[in-house]
């Protein structure tokens, strides 16, 4: 660690206040009620519930949720045994990785105590608070004594993280490494260093997936770990001690496919890789500071695959990628305990995920480099929202069907969807509109085919099932990007590709329905013929105005009002509307909001703010919401006589005139909009029943400014703008669209078809 990066973890830790965690109150507690509720006299109702049916802990306080990272700090990563206090910033941080990673509450409890009676007296008596129970940086052989009496005693999971959590990503990484390398497990030889809690839960795993035990070789502080050694000798390690007159490591390197590195920094030397065998892989897993670095590897050995514990290196080995999700799968299958058809649940999940395409969160978080499997890329990376959605299910599955799941699932599909809401925010609201879209899925077309951002889109739009995707684009560019994004979409089966350039067949027509829209227009043949070539937008609004698709989604690349022009030109509006909206969601914590018109409109009359009302009152009906639509307006409910105040006022009228039963006020300003008491200050009879949840604006600057300013103050999620009053289904994506973001869009325009 170099002096900067040294000062920057420091400050990290001390800034804007001391260390990485908080608690936080779950439930509103501002009124006197309230307080009566949950403290006295309401709480002794939940006490006398729980006394009456423990299991009523577990729907009545966070006990379900909750984790204790737990370590007396006798092995504190390989800083080696620098004690309870020491060890804190590691307990924390891994409390905040159960949080960030699986929403998992979890506490850090550092515990003074080195006799292992004494500790396990300590941490079992803690039962009633948790769910479960994971061990951290406890050193061997005391680790294995402490869990298992634990494990006997308590009847909640209890996991010592760095034997199982890191045995399950180092069988994942093996299992992979090999594949790539061309080997299998049963043939390959082994050789640590360390004979510790992680290296000897590591060979313990390898062995039950079929390593065979006469291939390993173990090493440590001393040396070989050889039958009749005395010194530093336990029963743990004893397991694997071999008949051999080797007593170095460097002796026993040679034939090597596999250095599994679980001990201290810089113990293996560079001179001697040679040895190893042929294409090796090499685990170098001592944190911070691996047994050799990467670099030195790759230098002696091109062939090898490294992997380490680090971030800042490729195929980081760490047991973050297990924990947050093994326990996830245990808690919400209310397991009895981890067992050993859970841990091999979630290797399989682990494995499985790096062989299929990372998705663009992960290319996102490590600089827009979508990661293929290959030598640097044979395990998952920590913020691939995938591991969740895979790994926990898995667990929870292999919890049931072993028969200590206590709260068993009782439909994957729908815990799924609550994993899904964690990780992708949009996911509540888009819920039912996926689930319209995949009754009948519609030909989509994307207008730039090839976007990366569209690619993965449209992968998830077909493993979700959701449309029949069409691309615009080089055939040849497409198929280059699929491949080295190692999507898994079939081209010539599920993806329909539209190359301008070569298929005449469908872009020559479209040239002379072009011309028809736009011939008297002032745009002459010529121009038309180029646009339907070389705008993709023009292209896409053509299929879809001809029929051969049901919906289109454009642009995304540029300025988002030329490709709005390209599209309205050949679409045009609906009969019924006199012009067409844009309205546009965030997604934020508590729900969503919706703003209209955020990108048309500069200043629409009162008969535009009506209309685009009642449009997108409609709109946030078709995502299964009620609408609750406010007015807004520096005017609070008549006090103002300026001309925007007395619009929105006129629009109120001609609202509840055109329709009664929605529930619409104003005009009024945007907190009484969101705070019912705040409007209740104002008048006491406005129909809306809540928060509204629709915020019309009168005009352009408030509605862009509004939702832009939500959407960055508040860390939403932006979904559209949504076109409203188009004659046919189009949206037009802005520039910083994501990939969820497009396959959001695709579901509206499907159910809009
Ligand atoms: N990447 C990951 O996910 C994880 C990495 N680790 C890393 O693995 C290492 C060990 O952790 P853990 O098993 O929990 O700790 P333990 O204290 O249980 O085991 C440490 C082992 O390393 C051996 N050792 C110590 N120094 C040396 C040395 N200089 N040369 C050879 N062997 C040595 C010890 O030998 P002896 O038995 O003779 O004392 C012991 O066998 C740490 O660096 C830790 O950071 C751990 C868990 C997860
Ligand atoms: C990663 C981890 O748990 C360790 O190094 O101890
Ligand atoms: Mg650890």
């Amino acid at each position: 660690m170099d002096e900067d990066f040294r000062k920057a973890a420091l400050d990290y830790h001390r800034l804007p206040r001391p260390g990485k965690l908080s608690v936080e109150a779950t439930k509103r507690m501002a009124t006197q009620r309230d307080l009566a509720l949950a403290y006295s006299p309401g709480v002794a109702a939940a006490c006398e519930a729980i006394a009456e049916n423990p299991q009523c802990a577990y729907e009545m306080t966070t006990r379900g949720n909750m984790v204790a990272v737990i370590t007396n700090g006798t092995a504190v990563l390989g800083l080696g045994a620098i004690g309870a206090l020491a060890s804190k910033p590691v307990m924390e941080g891994k409390a905040v990785l159960f949080k960030k990673f699986a929403a998992i509450d979890s506490i850090d409890l550092e515990v003074d105590e080195l006799d292992p009676a004494r500790f396990v007296e300590a941490v079992a008596a803690l039962e009633p608070s948790f769910g479960a129970i994971n061990l951290e940086d406890i050193k061997a052989p005391e680790c294995f004594e402490i869990e298992q009496s634990l494990r006997q005693r308590m009847k909640i999971p209890v996991f010592h993280d760095d034997q199982h959590g890191t045995a399950i990503i180092v069988a994942a990484a093996v299992r992979n490494g090999l594949l790539l390398q061309g080997k299998n497990l049963a043939e390959a030889r082994i050789v640590t260093s360390g004979a510790g809690a992680a290296a000897l839960a590591c060979l313990d795993l390898l062995v039950a997936m079929g390593a065979r035990a006469e291939n390993i070789t173990v090493t440590d502080i001393k040396g070989v770990v050889y039958a009749g050694r005395t010194e530093l000798m336990d029963p743990y390690k004893a397991r694997y001690a071999r008949e051999t007159e080797a007593r170095t490591l460097a002796e026993v390197l040679d034939g090597a496919d596999v250095f599994l590195g679980l001990s201290a920094p810089r113990v293996l030397k560079a001179e001697w890789l040679p040895r190893l065998a042929p294409r090796p892989l090499v685990l170098a897993l001592a944190n911070p500071e691996p047994e050799i670095l990467p670099e030195a590897v790759r230098a002696a050995r091109p062939d090898a695959i490294v992997a380490t514990g680090r971030s800042d290196y490729p195929n980081q080995v760490n047991n973050v990628l297990c924990f947050p999700f093994i326990f996830r799968g245990a808690l919400d299958a209310g397991a009895t305990t981890i067992n050993e058809a859970m841990k091999v649940a979630a290797v399989e999940a682990l494995a499985r995920l790096a062989r299929i395409e990372a998705s663009e969160v992960v290319a996102a978080a490590y600089g827009g480099q979508a990661p293929v499997f290959g030598p640097d890329y044979i395990i998952p990376k920590p913020f691939d929202p995938r591991l969740i959605l895979e790994i926990a299910p898995s667990v929870a599955r292999a919890a049931m069907e072993s028969g200590v799941a206590t709260r068993p699932v009782a439909d994957f599909n729908a815990y799924r969807e609550t994993l899904e809401r964690f990780v992708y925010r949009s996911g509540d609201l888009m819920r039912p509109m996926i689930h319209a879209a995949r009754k009948a899925p519609k030909r989509v077309v994307y207008s730039e085919g090839e976007d990366e951002r569209v690619l993965r889109a449209v992968q998830s739009v077909l493993d979700d099932d959701i449309a029949e995707p069409v691309l615009i684009g080089r055939r040849g560019v497409i198929q280059a990007k699929v491949k080295a994004m190692g999507l898994r979409m079939d081209l010539a089966e599920s993806v329909r590709l539209l190359d301008p350039a070569e298929d005449e067949a469908v872009f020559g027509p479209l040239v002379e329905v072009y011309r028809a829209k736009v011939g008297r227009r002032g745009v002459p043949p010529d121009t038309a013929e180029r646009a339907v070539r070389l705008r993709p937008t023009v292209a896409a609004a053509l299929l879809l105005e001809a029929g051969q698709v049901d919906a289109a989604i454009v642009g995304g690349q540029g300025e988002w009002m030329r490709h709005w022009h390209q599209a309205y030109d050949v679409i045009g509006k609906k009969e019924t509307a006199n012009r067409v909206y844009a309205m546009t969601g965030v997604i934020l914590p508590a729900g969503t909001l919706f703003f209209v018109d955020t990108h048309l409109l500069v200043d629409p009359t009162a008969e535009q703010v009506a209309e685009m009302t009642l449009l997108a009152a409609e709109q946030v009906r078709a995502f299964g919401l009620h609408p609750r639509v406010a007015l807004l307006s520096h005017s609070s409910f008549g006090a103002s006589q300026a001309p925007s105040a007395r619009k929105m006022r006129e629009a109120l009228q001609l609202i509840r005139a055109a329709a009664p039963d929605l529930e619409v006020d104003g005009e009024m300003h945007a907190d009484a909009a969101l705070v019912p008491a705040i409007r209740e200050r104002a008048v006491h009879d406005s129909p809306l029943t809540d928060s509204a949840n629709l915020l019309v604006m009168p005009n352009l600057d408030s509605a862009n400014i509004a939702y832009n300013l939500v959407k960055a103050a508040a860390d939403g999620l932006q979904l559209g703008p949504l076109l409203l009053g188009m004659r046919k289904p189009i949206h037009v994506l802005v520039p910083s669209v994501t990939a969820r973001g497009i396959a959001n869009l695709t579901a509206v325009a499907s159910t809009q078809a």
